[in-house]
């Protein structure tokens, strides 16, 4: 069975917007049976929307719909492959006539020396991140958006921005995936089709489970914040993006890690202050030469 009906349970209210925020909309999720997907899907819900959840595993989403309630419901699929993505579109209109918004949240990578990546590991990045996402987005406006002349999308991409070793294939497909969703904004801004990327930081998903263990023992000590992000944190934003100011952020790239980005350690770091902690300041110029 390649789709099926949740069974009824209710999601509780938003903790942050107006009930009712995203009534009549339908959404679509891919990878939404777990992780960041899931919680985004259940905001979408809380806040009035209607979501199917895509994914490759059927039980893994089944589980999930049932957690969501009558709201959501499921279809299987592999985003990689163009049959499946044009079912997964088409099951999403057979359902509710309309695709208000896409959430390409489906992607990852794995954790290795950028000088190890085999050829067809690259290839298997490429292919998930930057094929898989631009597959779907494409047959959203073809099919849904660009005739219903409104839609939004959301690519959820990744921070630090300025590289990160070790996921040098995510980082260079995730880039791509900016770097189309700005082209995509201005090619689709005509058809009423807004195209926002959300760069996640490290977020507290079961997905981390699979790096290796000092990695996820130290991941959020690189986090300003000295934290991990929270996934209905995520939620919230995505659920902000589908609503009427989605329109506004189309073309932009934001941001949630906590400060992340950029960040290159704590301050004062530890090789410049000295022993009380202090930073050496430099001199000021004497009096008459300012
Ligand atoms: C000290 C702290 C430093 C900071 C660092 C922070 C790091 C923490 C990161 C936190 C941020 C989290 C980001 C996330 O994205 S979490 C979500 C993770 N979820 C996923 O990644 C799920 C999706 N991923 C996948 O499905 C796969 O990884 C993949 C993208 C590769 C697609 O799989 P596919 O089925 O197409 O590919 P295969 O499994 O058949 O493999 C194809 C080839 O790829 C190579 N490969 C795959 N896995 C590995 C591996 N683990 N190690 C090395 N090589 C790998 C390989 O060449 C495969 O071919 P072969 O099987 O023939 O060898
Ligand atoms: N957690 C984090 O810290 C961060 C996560 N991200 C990104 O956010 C997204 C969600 O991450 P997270 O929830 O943590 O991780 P998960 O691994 O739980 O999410 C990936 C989801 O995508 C689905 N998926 C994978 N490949 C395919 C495919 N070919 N076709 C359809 N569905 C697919 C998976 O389901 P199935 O296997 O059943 O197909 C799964 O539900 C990913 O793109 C991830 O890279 C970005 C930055 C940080």
């Amino acid at each position: 069975m390649r789709e099926r009906r949740a069974t009824i349970r209710a999601v509780s209210a938003s903790e942050i917007f107006a009930p009712g925020l995203l009534d009549g909309q339908a959404a679509l999720v891919t990878g939404g049976g777990t992780g960041l997907g899931r919680a985004a899907a259940r905001e979408l819900i809380a806040c009035g929307a209607q979501v199917v959840l895509a994914g490759r595993r059927e039980e893994v989403l089944a589980a999930t719909a049932a957690r969501l309630g009558e709201a959501a419901s499921i279809v299987t699929g592999d985003i990689r492959e163009q049959e499946d993505a044009e079912r997964i579109v088409a099951t999403v209109l057979e359902r509710h006539g309309r695709l208000d918004l896409l959430v390409n949240n489906a992607g990852g990578q794995y954790f290795t020396p950028a000088e190890a990546i085999a050829t067809k590991g690259w290839q298997a990045v490429m292919r998930l991140n930057v094929g898989g996402t631009t597959r779907m987005a494409e047959l959203a406006v073809e099919r849904a958006m660009r005739p219903a002349g409104r839609g939004t999308i959301v690519n959820v991409t990744l921070s630090p921005h300025h590289g990160l070793a070790g996921m040098t294939h995510s980082s260079a497909a995730r880039a791509a995936v900016e770097s189309l969703t700005r082209a995509w904004a201005q090619r689709w801004a005509a058809d009423g089709i807004a195209v926002v990327a959300v760069a996640a930081g490290h977020f507290q998903t079961d997905a981390l489970d699979k790096y290796p263990e000092p990695v996820r023992a130290s991941v959020a000590r690189t986090v300003p914040l000295q934290r991990l992000g929270q996934p209905p944190e995520h939620a919230w934003l995505i659920a902000l993006l589908a609503s009427e100011l989605g329109a506004a952020f189309s073309g932009s790239v934001v941001t949630l890690d906590g400060a992340r980005d950029n960040w290159f350690g704590p301050w004062p770091p530890p090789t410049l202050a000295d022993e009380a902690g202090e930073v050496p300041t430099e001199q000021r110029r004497p009096a008459a030469t300012r």
